[in-house]
């Protein structure tokens, strides 16, 4: 059977060779430390591309950093979580605060003098590749005298301040919640991303995005685009069966049990070419069969590797799974295990956060897994604490990325940095993501190979979201917010009988104030969020995935990824992170070709976000009556949630809006806000905050503010 290719799906290859090798990727961010004396969170692929102009970039080392583990143990339920995916057995979370500063101490400044000679070569020859391959219109093209020469001078200074504005966006996602691997605890997680910060301008950021994209001739990769038959109906499956490939018959069969008869479009565009040998990235909207079709081609890279023998008491790891949250990576190996039911000899691990690391340790050791998924922080540490786990990962044939935009983000920076080090680089890579942000592109080249190919699913024109998910947004003053959020609800349960909805905040402590509130009024809430126990957020995402009737109330930590069949609605309150962040947590509603509706409620001053969106299909909609009684019963349901969580909420309230920079930049108007939010929760004066987290968030002495 000839193997049947998608019709319009465009191919290029990347002239730029894989640097997974440390020396190259880390070298260069070494270099760009060097340049500047303080250390700095600068991504390497800016340094690689504008390397020669890295001394122009000046950043300021924020106080703080990275969240990391530290020792707290939060597991309450290990055999709750045992029972989600087959052997995995719950622990402790451990917690602890480092930051780059660390790091780049411990690389130590020798080590970073002694690279720029090296990376001065590879940058050169990187330059070289370019010239050659996409001839004189490329900025690589020209000699480093003519790039330095007037235009491009102020082109430098562009980058410089623009790199400037990538950073500080970026900060934020830095320690979100959800970006770390790790829960952060003592109050200490809403409040890093409010690292001290200098006021800087952002204006050229977007100028810096579009530049980087040209270089490196993305630009032309615009029309890539998936079937033409899928355009009309936004269909999410096509008519090609999984036995239409050589496939393993056990995978088949497994396949047929759980009823995957033909194949999702971003399955048929990438399977063969995978199959082929090639690195992907591929995007594809949420609920499109992502995670099988990176699973599938996994488990035939398995099947088909020699056995090894079961005396090896370290067998390879063959195919590693990253995922960034641990609701993502036990779906993914939940997944696996599906796809597993007739290989009995392939093993399936997790090591996520959260879970007792020794307890993780005993298990890789006991019954010794073939495809290993993780999320990145907890699998550097095993990297690094775990014996022989090194040299298992040196078996690795196959890497994905699961959302590999948000893992190549500053966020998983580093763990990732140390992942890639620690596989092989002659190995296939798949990244997948239902959005792939131009700036995020270029990183992606640290991961795949030269020759990787884009294949993007998503048509053209028809936007990142599904045309069956009605999209409309609200303008409310926050002092209306609660209120209007339980008229919303209230609305669309007496709608649905079977609803099922998804309630989006800004912030754990958020998430748990608006929770609360929710149950105060009588709702059929759950929440989750960093703040919970591993075991519990388990839990709970097991009951709404089954549940009908039921509200989830929850932080970005399911935002992306996570598989809740039927969702009814997404209600999202507060600014999103960003417009990725917005695509991903409507994607938790129709799924699969389903319908579903999305609401997003901002404050007159979020309104600005909306431009980010403009070419989706969301309008704006006027606002549902809130009678007086329903506001009466709101407020009163607010003087029951405990003080204790608004003082919380107020902290991480102002923590969130202070990394946005739209809104964090006027640090008095941001506290007016915040006072704003305060009053919203019924709170005549604004909760006082340590003195010592206002400095941190960079808020000393600003008019409005309490410290104690
Ligand atoms: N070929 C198929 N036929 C029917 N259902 C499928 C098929 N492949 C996957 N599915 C189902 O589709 C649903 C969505 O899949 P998945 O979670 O992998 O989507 P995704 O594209 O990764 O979404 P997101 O972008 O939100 O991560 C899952 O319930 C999965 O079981």
């Amino acid at each position: 059977m000839p193997l049947k290719f998608p019709r319009r799906i465009r191919i290029f290859t990347h002239s730029i060779p894989r640097t997974t090798n440390l020396a190259s990727f880390n070298s260069v961010a070494r270099a760009y430390h060097r340049h500047n004396t303080s250390s700095s969170s600068a991504p390497p692929f800016l340094s690689r591309i504008f390397s020669f102009t890295s001394n122009h970039f000046s950043t300021h080392r924020p106080n703080g950093g990275e969240t990391r583990a530290s020792s707290r143990s939060l597991i309450e339920d290990e055999e709750e979580l045992s029972n989600w995916v087959t052997d995995l057995r719950p622990g402790s979370l451990r917690v602890h605060l480092t930051s780059d500063d660390d790091d780049v101490d411990r690389s130590g400044g020798r080590r970073n003098q002694d690279s720029r000679g090296a990376i001065r070569n590879k940058v050169g020859s990187f330059r070289e590749n370019r010239f050659s391959e996409r001839g004189k219109g490329s900025n690589f093209g020209r000699s480093e005298s003519s790039f330095r020469g007037r235009k491009e001078r102020s082109l430098g200074r562009d980058r410089e301040e623009g790199y400037k504005g990538l950073r500080k966006q970026r900060r934020g996602d830095v320690v979100d919640e959800e970006s770390s691997d790790e829960d952060v605890m003592g109050g200490i997680g809403d409040l890093l991303s409010e690292e001290d910060e200098e006021e800087e301008e952002d204006e050229d950021y977007e100028f810096l995005k579009k530049k980087a994209a040209s270089a490196f001739g993305f630009d032309r990769d615009k029309g890539v685009e998936a079937r033409s038959d899928v355009k009309s109906s936004d269909s999410y499956l096509t008519k090609t069966r999984f036995d239409q490939y050589t496939l393993s018959p056990l995978s088949l069969k497994a396949l047929n049990d759980a009823g995957y008869e033909t194949m999702t479009v971003v399955q048929e565009a990438t399977l063969p070419i995978i199959l082929k040998g090639k690195d992907v990235l591929a995007k594809a909207k949420t609920g499109t069969g992502k995670t099988v079709a990176f699973l599938l081609p996994s488990i035939e890279v398995v099947v088909k590797s020699p056995p090894t023998s079961p005396d090896n008491k370290r067998p390879p790891i063959l195919a590693l799974v990253i995922c960034p949250t641990r609701e993502l990576a036990n779906q993914a190996a939940t997944e696996a295990n599906t796809l597993l039911k007739y290989h009995p000899t392939i093993g399936v691990q997790v090591v996520i956060g959260g879970t007792r690391l020794g307890l993780e340790q005993k298990r890789m050791q006991t019954n010794p897994c073939q495809i290993l998924v993780a999320t990145p922080g907890r699998l550097k540490d095993h990297i690094e604490n775990t014996p022989g786990l090194a040299t298992r990962l040196k078996g690795v044939k196959v890497l994905v990325l699961d959302e590999a935009d948000h893992l190549l983000d500053m966020g998983f920076r580093k763990d990732i940095e140390r992942i890639l080090s620690a596989v092989p680089k002659e190995r296939q890579t798949f990244l997948f993501s239902a959005t792939v942000p131009e700036e995020v592109r270029q990183m992606c080249l640290v991961a795949l190979r030269r020759d990787h190919e884009f294949i993007n699913c998503v048509h053209e024109g028809t936007g990142e979201t599904h045309q069956q998910v009605r999209q409309t947004h609200m303008i409310a003053s926050l002092d209306k917010h609660f209120s209007l959020l339980y008229t919303l609800l209230r609305a669309h349960i007496a709608d649905n009988v079977d609803y099922k909805v998804i309630v989006f905040c800004t912030t754990a402590m958020v998430t748990k104030l608006v929770a609360d509130l929710l149950g105060e009024l009588n709702l059929n809430v759950r929440e989750i969020h960093s703040r919970k126990p591993q075991s519990y957020r388990t839990r709970v995402s097991n009951e709404f995935r089954k549940s009908k009737g039921l509200i989830l109330v929850t932080s970005d930590v399911s935002a992306r990824g996570v598989d809740y069949p039927d969702v009814t609605l997404v209600l999202q309150v507060g600014l999103p992170k960003d417009r990725e962040q917005y695509i991903h947590r409507l994607g938790r509603t129709g799924r699969k070709g389903k319908e579903g509706e999305g609401i997003l409620l901002l404050a007159p001053w979020e309104e600005y976000f909306l431009s980010s969106l403009k070419d989706l299909p969301i309008t704006k909609s006027s606002l549902p009556s809130t009678d007086p009684e329903t506001v009466k019963k709101v407020q009163k349901a607010l003087c029951h949630v405990e003080m204790r969580n608004k003082e919380a909420a107020y902290q991480a309230w102002l923590g969130y809006y202070n990394s946005q920079k739209m809104i964090g930049r006027d640090k008095e108007r941001l506290v007016e806000l915040a006072n704003e939010f305060s009053r919203s929760m019924g709170l005549d004066n604004p909760p006082a905050i340590p003195k010592l987290i206002l400095g941190k968030m960079g808020l000393k002495n600003v008019p409005g503010l309490r410290a104690k």
